[in-house]
């Protein structure tokens, strides 16, 4: 039996309105199973809305989107698959306590002990109520609600966003311990690119509605190089190489390629990091000129 994609889209195209602009259009890609998956994109990218229909909050209007090969939102679906969105809803005169009842009384598996740890890890008392936790709390049992209902398929809307350092590295050994635990399968979104790399196994990379990136994390990084040499031999790069982005500043290159093969020319190589190669993506297709400074970027 072949293992269903957590996530599979197909030609998937997504507006909000009728007569509106297309947020998401010819969205072609398959996220694995087993894996944590880093989503990301810049503000407005479409993260969010993906996140939803993938929830089954929000229905495609072409193409289609599968999770764990079922339609998002319908009975099946709902079973396997938690979703965790930005704006967190809870019950404000709810207590911790009457939340998490709550969560056991609305789920067929339910994992009391793990909702709990997960409220107590952060210092939340049971007995506090909802409304009067600050918005890290409230993520925090929002999360413990999430995880409690053991989902096959768990998909968080920038969870880190509200977090202090100390409970953004909790959540993510959380997290990591999901995932390695139980093969559970994690989607997030986020903006806090230097802590993907410890733990995201594969990105999903949104740019301008497309999918520009679905790919396995430590491939992704390791395919790229950061060049930095003299400008005279830029053209080097193209062929076989594809420049995702350069900048040229005086008599200098510095650029960031998916290299396949050798390199022509005599340039300082470096090998980026994951972040380096998600900026440069996200950055990729700006082009910015400095007048009387003599320096351009660009991206092929
Ligand atoms: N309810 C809505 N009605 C109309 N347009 C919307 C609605 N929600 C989002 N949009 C638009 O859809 C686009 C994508 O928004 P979305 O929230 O999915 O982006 P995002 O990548 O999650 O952004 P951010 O990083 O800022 O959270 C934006 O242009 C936004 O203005």
């Amino acid at each position: 039996m072949t293992v269903p994609d957590a996530l599979r889209a197909t030609g998937l195209g997504f507006r909000y309105r009728a007569k509106g602009g297309w947020i998401l259009r010819d969205c072609e890609f398959a996220v694995p199973t087993g894996c944590i998956t880093a989503l990301v994109g810049r503000n407005g990218a479409g993260k969010s809305t993906l996140l939803q229909l993938a929830g089954g909050l929000l229905r495609a209007g072409a193409g289609e989107l599968r999770v764990l090969d079922a339609v998002p939102g319908t009975p099946e679906a709902r079973a396997r698959v938690a979703l965790l969105t930005q704006d967190k809803p809870l019950y404000p005169r709810f207590t911790v306590a009457d939340t998490l009842t709550m969560g056991e009384k609305l789920n067929t598996t339910w994992d009391r002990t793990g909702a709990e740890r997960t409220v107590r890890e952060g210092g939340i008392a049971p007995s506090a109520r909802v409304g009067e936790l600050s918005p890290g709390q409230r993520t925090r049992v929002a999360l413990a609600l999430a995880l409690g209902k053991r989902p096959e398929l768990l998909l968080l809307d920038e969870p880190m966003a509200d977090l202090d350092p100390v409970a953004r590295g909790e959540i993510m050994a959380t997290l990591m311990a999901e995932a390695a635990e139980r093969g559970t399968t994690i989607v997030l979104s986020s903006h806090v690119l230097p802590e993907l790399e410890q733990t995201c196994d594969w990105v999903l990379l949104l740019r301008d509605g497309r999918i520009e990136l679905s790919e396995e994390a430590g491939e992704l990084r390791d395919s790229h190089a950061l060049l930095t040499g003299h400008r005279d031999q830029a053209g080097n790069l193209a062929e076989p190489h594809t420049v995702v982005r350069r900048r040229d500043s005086g008599r200098q290159t510095t650029a960031l390629i998916r290299q396949h093969g050798p390199l022509r020319g005599d340039w300082h190589v470096e090998r980026p990091r994951l972040e380096d190669v998600l900026v440069g993506y996200l950055q990729a297709g700006e082009t910015q000129r400095t007048a009387g400074a003599g320096r351009t970027e660009a991206a092929a």
